[in-house]
């Protein structure tokens, strides 16, 4: 039920703006109802009109007075009535089309928007599959609900408020025993449609988890590949597939089960009112003539009272699919946002220090990640972390561009913890290189300037020169106009990432993470790297995450990490002379090196 609650707040916060449109809708709807059900007293008028005529011009006395006239005006009245029933239809269901268009194009938008406001732990959370998802199979099963189930619920809304209406006005009795069997179908339909919906939920998520191995598995193949892990890749995906297959099974049953039930309901119904309307012919004060013909009436109206119930439960499928679409769609939108501050300070750079003072951070509560870090750094100085993986440098550096915010301590730039600058000011300060670089599509000139939309080519060569890939670049037949996302220009893992400093450098950023990459390319492209970075280092404040111990001995200081906690301190020589951790992980590298 809540998810039909919340389902319900997520349509109300996207269809309410087009209110005129369903209510035009509804009005048009209504008078093609009324069309539809005034129409056939004009046909069997016609057929009256026409037989009059047909008596009078049999006869030779009254021939000349035998006209058609009547016959041709009713004949019209039930023409237009029909064309107003197509008219009115068709325009409704144009304006129907129009609103569904508009609100899943805006709720496409919000999505994407709000993926760019949340916070990274969803990210981190989340498969990039499931997370695809939302933004491919929810959306659509909310556009094709709206599309077509839209049109089908206002039709049989005005149907059924339609038959009351002439039912009661009929026989207000007999009106009654046709709703009695309503309660029972009430109770019918709602066990079954809750049943329906945790299946269809299932279903979903399921389908959720689905994408994000396939995600995982495509983007991993070349690990699959050399692994000769194929088998095992198969497998897993069978049993992800036989998931989506039991739920989406039982999902379609308990959905499917609906229509049939209300079938079998409506025919209950039409005995009940056989039953009684008989025991009213007999027992009743009104002629056997007139009583048989409310029993042959309210018959008609039995069978008919069932039909837009079943013509709303025959599309339950979708619309519990569009109800669980909502729902997941929704979840997204109630993520919290990146936590701005309310008139973040401005950052000019860092003037003299950053100071990460006693830090203590968890993803998960109850699960302590960093211990107490605390690390200061001077203006221009070079950080180095190391330790063993899983001992916690990659969160350091989540927490000092807040992807993360810390538990307690703090991160200050020049005595101003960092949560008090707007999150502008403190990113467009920060640069990162990350580990595995990331091109967008576009043009190499385009991969550059990504930070720095503004800035001119000869500051976009002049950032690539700096970045050692100029060379490269201007190799290529296309040079800096390559298309990055063609399948002709496949970049080495290397290239991609000189390409990315190059990025960085262009920024200009004051403080600089990098994660360093240089694990798995050649010795000569990682001697291009190392002098890359080098000069993306020079003056500025730097933290770099070291696997090579080689390529940090000249840091200005090296913070060794293990379980979330600083073990040693100090630079290359004075660790060295310490004769610890940091001693014994380089002895070993210089002798695997
Ligand atoms: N988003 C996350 N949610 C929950 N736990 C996480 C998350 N990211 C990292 N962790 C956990 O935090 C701990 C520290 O991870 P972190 O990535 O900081 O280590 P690291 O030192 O950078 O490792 P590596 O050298 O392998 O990159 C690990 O135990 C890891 O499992």
């Amino acid at each position: 039920m809540s998810d039909l609650k919340n389902a319900s707040k997520y349509y109300w916060h996207y269809l309410k703006r087009y209110w005129f449109g369903f209510t035009m809708t509804a009005i048009l709807i209504g008078i093609s109802t009324a069309c539809i059900v005034i129409a056939p007293t004009y046909l069997g008028q016609a057929v009256s009109e026409l037989t009059t005529y047909l008596q009078k011009w049999t006869s030779a006395a009254t021939r000349s007075s035998a006209s058609l006239g009547n016959f041709h005006k009713t004949l019209w009245i039930y023409l237009v009535l029909y064309l107003g029933d197509a008219g009115t239809l068709f325009i409704a269901s144009m304006i129907l089309a129009r609103i569904t268009a508009f609100s899943t194009g805006t709720m496409r938008v919000g999505l994407f928007r709000k993926m760019q406001r949340m916070q990274v732990q969803y990210f981190d959370s989340h498969s990039d599959g499931d997370i695809l998802a939302r933004y491919t199979s929810d959306l659509d099963n909310i556009f094709n609900a709206l599309n077509q189930a839209l049109i089908e619920i206002f039709l049989s809304v005005a149907q059924f408020i339609g038959l009351l209406i002439v039912m009661f006005a009929q026989n207000t009795t007999m009106a009654w025993v046709t709703m009695s069997s309503t309660p029972v179908a009430l109770v019918i339909a709602a066990i079954v449609m809750k049943k329906a919906g945790a299946a269809v939920n299932h279903q979903q998520d399921d389908i959720g988890s689905l994408n994000g191995y396939i995600n995982e598995q495509v983007t991993s193949q070349k690990v699959i590949i050399t692994n000769g892990l194929q088998k095992d890749s198969i497998n897993g995906f069978l049993k992800h597939n036989q998931k989506v297959r039991k739920s989406a099974m039982s999902g379609q049953i308990w959905s499917g089960i609906l229509n049939p039930l209300m079938q079998g309901m409506s025919l209950l119904n039409t005995s009940i009112v056989i039953f009684f309307g008989s025991w009213f012919a007999l027992n009743g004060t009104l002629s056997t003539g007139a009583a048989l013909a409310l029993v042959v009436v309210f018959v008609n109206y039995a069978q008919q009272y069932y039909q837009p119930i079943m013509s709303l439960t025959s599309l339950y499928g979708m619309i519990q699919l569009a109800i669980t679409g909502a729902r997941r769609v929704d979840e997204v939108r109630n993520q919290p946002d990146e936590i701005q501050p309310e008139n973040g300070k401005d950052l000019t750079g860092i003037k003299k220090e950053l100071q990460i003072s006693d830090v203590h951070f968890s993803y998960l509560p109850g699960k302590e990640i960093l211990h107490g870090v605390s690390i200061n750094v001077h203006k221009g100085e070079m950080v180095a972390l190391v330790g063993p993986t899983g001992s916690g440098k990659t969160t350091v550096m989540n927490l000092l561009n807040r992807f993360y915010d810390v538990d307690s301590g703090s991160i200050t730039i020049d005595g101003t913890d960092i949560r008090e600058f707007s999150l502008k000011a403190l990113r467009e300060h920060v640069g990162i290189v990350l580990q595995d670089p990331q091109l967008f599509s576009g043009t190499i000139a385009d991969n550059i300037r990504y930070g720095a939309p503004d800035a001119d080519m000869e500051w976009v060569i002049d950032a690539a020169k700096q970045a050692n890939i100029h060379d490269f670049i201007i190799s290529l037949p296309d040079g800096y106009e390559t298309k990055v996302s063609d399948e002709q220009s496949v970049f080495s893992a290397g290239q991609k990432q000189l390409m990315s400093i190059a990025r960085t450098i262009l920024t200009s950023p004051q403080l600089l993470i990098l994660d360093e990459a240089t694990s798995n390319v050649d010795t000569v492209t990682e001697a291009r790297i190392q002098a890359a970075m080098d000069r993306v280092i020079q003056g500025r404040t730097s933290f770099v995450i070291a696997h090579r111990l080689k390529t940090i001995l000249n840091a200005d200081k090296i913070i060794v990490l293990k379980d979330g906690a600083i073990i040693e301190q100090g630079d290359h020589e004075a660790l060295l002379a310490e004769d610890g951790f940091y001693a014994g992980l380089y002895h070993n590298q210089m002798v695997t090196d």
